[in-house]
């Protein structure tokens, strides 16, 4: 295993200082360090310009394997996310089969193992089958080698109160977390796009916030009622945040994500009718989007999750209405993060780590992940480079899927390298 010696890298934007990744951690910090004895063959990496951030973690990717291979795999997922700077990713549980049993949290947490670009945390289903019926075995997720703590239906909302109550009560015996994808199913029927002004006009069916709100509401009181933990996925309008606000302030459990694509689209963009722009929750208005950046800056929405949505071209380039809601996030979260906070100064890169690292490892509750960068944690690390800018191309991207909504867009910032354990999964910005 080589060693690697960072020279002059600013760690989390603080005076530049060299960093040697050795033995799988964090062996040294400090001016001119060598690289001396038992180091064997070490690579130097000239990390001036560069900050460096704590691996990043992804509470929301979706990998669809096993299931649907053809939109993407655990190793194709998890080289886009290590391509993204994340050091480990929690995945979603619509697979199909669907992830509500210990054998297929266990066998995605193995295919995670065997790719190796990445750590994968297996997100069990709350319900069997996504029915939400009935609960599905969250015990044995838990008790399970995957070690499963998150449990999500998301892609449908567990609309069912009583359904949603018990599921907070069982995962309180071994600390696990319900992430709920809020969307009240009777008020968004064939829903396309924001209700508003603009769907009106483009005659597609609105998705209105009050089917957000009304269940993260809904929910913040089960989670308070029975002493729970809930985890909000996928943030996307003003009285979401106002909701989640109000939750935290009367000291209740309540976490919650934004995803990079409701920081920076607005739904105008649906004038395209390009279902490029298509996603559940919807692409919002430009105040929603202020809200949810204010939410982040302040701490309310805890952490920024990307909610990776591969989907083949057939399920993606038809007309609006036929088209699959989701789009691709892993490899340019980090520089729409930068877009839309670091560069007008809403978060500085401490921030960054706490909402793209710290916090969703800990909302996880995965040790190894999201850990500052000092000497002994286990070296888990992504070398940025903020002054670079790019030109998203769509053929480029490590997924097997093409929808980015962000193709042709210059995006500051570039991930330089990633490391998983002190071994470089990316190097000069390319797959190793
Ligand atoms: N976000 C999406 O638009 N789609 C997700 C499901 C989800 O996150 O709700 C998917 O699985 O494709
Ligand atoms: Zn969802
Ligand atoms: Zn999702």
């Amino acid at each position: 295993m080589s060693a690697y010696l960072i020279r002059a890298v600013s760690i989390l934007g603080g005076d530049a200082t060299d960093l040697l990744l050795h033995g799988g951690v964090v062996a040294a910090i400090g001016a001119d360090l060598t690289a001396t004895g038992d180091t064997g063959d070490t690579v130097e990496i000239d990390g001036t310009g560069l900050v460096a951030l704590p691996g990043l973690v992804d509470l929301h990717t979706h990998l669809r394997e096993p299931g649907r291979e053809d939109a993407e795999t655990v190793e194709s997922g998890t080289q886009a996310a290590a391509l993204g700077g994340f050091t480990a990713v929690h995945a979603m549980a619509n697979t199909e089969p669907v992830a509500d049993t210990a054998g297929v949290v266990e066998q995605v947490w193995r295919l995670g193992r065997e790719a190796g670009y990445c750590d994968v945390y297996p997100i069990g289903a709350v319900t069997v089958g996504l029915q939400g019926q009935q609960l599905a075995e969250l015990g044995a997720m838990a008790d399970s080698a995957a070690r499963v703590r998150v449990f999500s239906d998301d892609g449908k909302c567990v609309s069912d109160a009583v359904l949603m109550r018990r599921a907070l009560e069982y995962v309180k015996a071994f600390d696990g977390v319900i992430a709920q994808h809020a969307q009240e199913p009777r008020l968004t029927e064939g829903a396309q796009m924001n209700e508003g002004e603009l769907s009106g006009r483009l005659g597609l069916t609105g998705w209105p916030a009050v089917a957000e709100e009304a269940i993260i509401a809904r929910d913040c009181l089960l989670t308070a009622h029975v002493g729970s933990r809930l985890h909000v996925c996928h943030v996307s309008t003003a009285g979401s945040v106002e909701i989640v606000r109000d939750a935290k302030r009367k000291g209740w459990n309540v976490t919650a994500e934004a995803c990079p694509h409701h920081l920076l689209l607005t739904d105008d963009l649906a004038q395209t009718y390009d279902p490029i722009y298509k996603v559940n929750p919807p692409l919002r208005t430009a105040a929603d989007g202020a809200a949810l950046r204010a939410g982040l800056a302040d701490g309310t929405i805890d952490i920024v999750a990307t909610d990776h949505a591969p989907h083949p071209h057939e399920d993606k380039d038809c007309e609006w209405a036929a088209a699959a809601f989701g789009m691709l996030g892993l490899e340019t979260a980090l520089s729409i993060v930068q877009e839309t906070m670091v560069d007008p100064g809403l978060l500085d890169w401490e921030g960054v780590a706490d909402r793209m690292s710290y916090a969703p490892a800990r909302i996880g509750r995965i040790a190894d992940h999201g850990r500052p960068i000092e000497v002994g944690a286990p070296a888990n690390v992504v070398l940025y480079d903020p002054a670079a800018r790019r030109t998203v191309v769509a053929s480029e991207s490590a997924s097997l899927s093409r929808n980015t909504p962000y193709a042709g867009m210059e995006l500051p910032g570039r991930v330089v390298a990633t490391f998983l354990r002190g071994t470089a999964t990316v190097l000069d910005g390319k797959l190793q």
